[in-house]
């Protein structure tokens, strides 16, 4: 008799615009764990040819496509941020797309366990998924500082994203883990690999 595969333990990584969910997700995956990460699969979701960016399209009109036929990402963030009816629509769509890539990949999974990283894993419901929530916490300062340095926008911009969010005490109430991402990347690789370590442990070495 073929033993029936098992559904991986997944531990969802959230936190808000530029606290450091990718840099922290990157060390995870180092450390050889399977993470699938919420923004890509958003990207793949609006890929040309997927019926979505058509939906898209349509909806706000011929200035959200670039000549290439791609998505003009700078062009619908504008949108939505400025416009929470705008961005609900857009989340009504992609959201469910978005949650059919996640679980396709997480069954993929090999290692000890997954990590689904998501900016809305609390808003979206996707929590609901996962057996453990880690959020990354950054004071809000140095969120803005670090997707200045990162992002091509503005604070106004940022500062929008943020409001569009969940709260920094709404994350931490569903808080299992917290990794205070306030200091140099060695000291965030250094929880990354605590956290891992503990992770493992409660796994008790089952894969
Ligand atoms: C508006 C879009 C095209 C802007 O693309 P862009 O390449 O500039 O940004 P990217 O997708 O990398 O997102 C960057 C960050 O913005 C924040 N963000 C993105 N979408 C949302 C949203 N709907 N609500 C709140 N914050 C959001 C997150 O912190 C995210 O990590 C894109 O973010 C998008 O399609 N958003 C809607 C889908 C969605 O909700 N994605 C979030 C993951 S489920
Ligand atoms: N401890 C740190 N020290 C210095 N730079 C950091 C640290 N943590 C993250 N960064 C940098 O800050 C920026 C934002 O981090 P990252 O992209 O991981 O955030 P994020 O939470 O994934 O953001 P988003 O929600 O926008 O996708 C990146 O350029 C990253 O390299």
């Amino acid at each position: 008799m073929t033993k029936a595969a098992s559904k991986p333990w997944i531990l969802g990584l959230t936190g808000g615009i530029g606290s450091g969910k990718s840099a922290a997700a990157q060390h995870f995956i180092d450390l050889g764990i399977h993470a699938v990460d919420a923004d890509h699969a958003a990207r793949w979701v609006v890929e040309p040819g997927r019926p979505a960016l058509l939906k898209i399209a349509e909806h706000f009109g011929p200035g959200v496509l670039q000549a290439d036929g791609q998505l003009d990402r700078g062009a619908l963030r504008k949108l939505i941020f400025a416009d929470a009816g705008q961005r609900r629509w857009l989340e009504a769509l992609l959201h469910p797309l978005i949650a059919e890539e996640i679980a396709s990949h997480l069954a993929r999974a090999q290692s000890p366990y997954a990590i689904l990283v998501s900016p809305l894993l609390i808003e979206s419901g996707q929590y609901a998924t996962t057996q453990r929530v880690l959020v990354i916490d950054a004071p809000q300062a140095l969120q803005v500082q670090r997707t200045l340095l990162r992002d091509q926008t503005n604070e106004e911009q940022v500062q929008a994203i943020l409001k569009a969010q969940a709260s920094r005490e709404e994350r931490l109430k569903l808080a299992d883990d917290v990794l205070v991402n306030d200091r140099d990347l060695a000291w965030l690789h250094s929880e990354v690999e605590r956290l891992h370590t503990f992770y493992l442990t409660l796994r008790g070495g089952q894969s």
